[in-house]
C-alpha cells in the first residue's frame, strides 16, 4: 500500500463575494515531493497555497495534512471552524514563504529566525539560536546573521526567510512565487537554495513562473486555469507534451 499524501486537496473551493477563485480543486502532495503550481495571473494559486495556510478560509471540498482536517472539526454530522488556537497549531505544519520577504525590519537575520521557536514553540534561546546559525548557515547567510533586512539584497531576504520557515520545523513548505518580487540577478541565489532545499527531502509546494526549476527542481506540475486545476502531471511530460489546450497556449506564450 502506498503512503498517504502529507497534502490533500479535495475539491476544494473559495469564493470572495460573487467571484469563485477556487473551484473544485483536487490535488496531492506526497511527503518528499515537489509539486510546482503554475497558471496565469488570477489563476487561483496564491488563493490555494493561503487556503493550505489558512490566511483564507476554503468555502467547499476538504483540506488535510497528515490526515487532520484543516479549519474545521466533524460533530453531529456537521463541520464547524476550529477556534482559532486551533487553527494556529494547525497552520504550524506549513511555513509559508512569500513573494514579499516580510521580514521584521527592526530585527537581525538571526532575530528574524530565532523569533517564532522562541514565542510560539517555547524552545529554549540558546537552542534557538543555535538552530538557527546552523539554517542561516544552509542559506549560505552565515556571515550576515547580525546584518538588518535593510542591510541585505533581495535575495539575501529571501533566504532569510526561508530559514525563517524552517526553523519552525513545518512539514510543508510552501513558497509563493518567492523570486517575481526580485531582481533578476538575483534569482539564481533563491532557487539554488530552494533547489538544495528539495535534494534533502523537504516536502514543497511552490507557486511559481520560474518554468526551468519546475522542470528541474519539481517532480510533478500542476497547471490552473479560472480556479480549477487544468491538468497535473510529472514536471517533464507535463512541459513537453501537454495534453489540453489552455496548458499549451500558457506554456507557448511563456515560453515564447
Ligand atoms: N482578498 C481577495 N478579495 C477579492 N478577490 C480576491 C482576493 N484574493 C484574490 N482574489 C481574486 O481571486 C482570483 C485569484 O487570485 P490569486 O491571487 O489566487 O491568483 P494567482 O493565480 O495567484 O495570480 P498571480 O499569478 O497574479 O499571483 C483573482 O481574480 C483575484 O483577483
Amino acid at each position: 500500500m502506498s503512503a498517504p499524501p502529507l497534502l490533500r486537496a479535495w475539491r476544494v473551493g473559495k469564493s470572495f463575494g460573487t467571484h469563485r477563485a477556487l473551484e473544485d480543486v483536487t490535488l496531492e502532495v506526497a511527503r518528499g515531493e515537489v509539486v510546482c503550481l503554475i497558471g496565469p495571473s488570477g489563476s487561483g494559486k496564491t488563493t490555494f497555497l493561503r487556503c493550505v495556510n489558512q490566511l483564507e478560509r476554503y468555502d467547499a471540498g476538504g483540506l488535510w495534512i497528515g490526515g487532520e482536517l484543516l479549519g474545521f472539526r466533524e460533530a453531529g454530522g456537521r463541520l464547524h471552524p476550529l477556534p482559532e488556537r486551533e487553527i494556529a497549531r494547525q497552520r504550524r505544519s506549513t511555513g509559508m514563504v512569500f513573494q514579499r520577504f516580510n521580514l521584521f525590519p527592526h530585527m537581525t537575520a538571526l532575530e528574524n529566525v530565532i523569533e517564532g521557536p522562541i514565542r510560539a514553540l517555547r524552545r529554549p534561546r540558546a537552542e534557538a539560536v543555535a538552530e538557527a546559525r546552523r539554517l542561516l548557515d544552509r542559506v549560505g547567510l552565515f556571515n550576515r546573521q547580525d546584518y538588518y533586512p535593510a542591510a541585505l539584497s533581495g535575495g539575501q531576504q529571501q533566504r532569510v526567510a526561508i530559514a525563517r520557515a524552517l526553523a519552525m520545523r513545518p512539514e510543508l513548505m510552501l513558497f509563493d512565487e518567492p523570486t517575481s518580487a526580485l531582481d533578476p540577478e538575483l534569482v539564481g541565489e533563491v532557487l539554488g537554495a530552494m533547489r538544495d532545499l528539495a535534494r534533502s527531502g523537504s516536502t514543497m509546494l511552490v507557486v511559481t513562473h520560474e518554468l526551468g526549476f519546475a522542470r528541474e527542481v519539481g517532480n510533478r506540475i500542476v497547471f490552473m486555469d479560472a480556479g480549477r486545476v487544468v491538468e497535473s502531471g510529472p514536471s517533464q511530460a507535463l512541459l513537453t507534451s501537454p495534453q489540453e489546450e489552455r496548458t499549451r497556449n500558457f506554456l507557448s506564450a511563456v515560453l515564447g
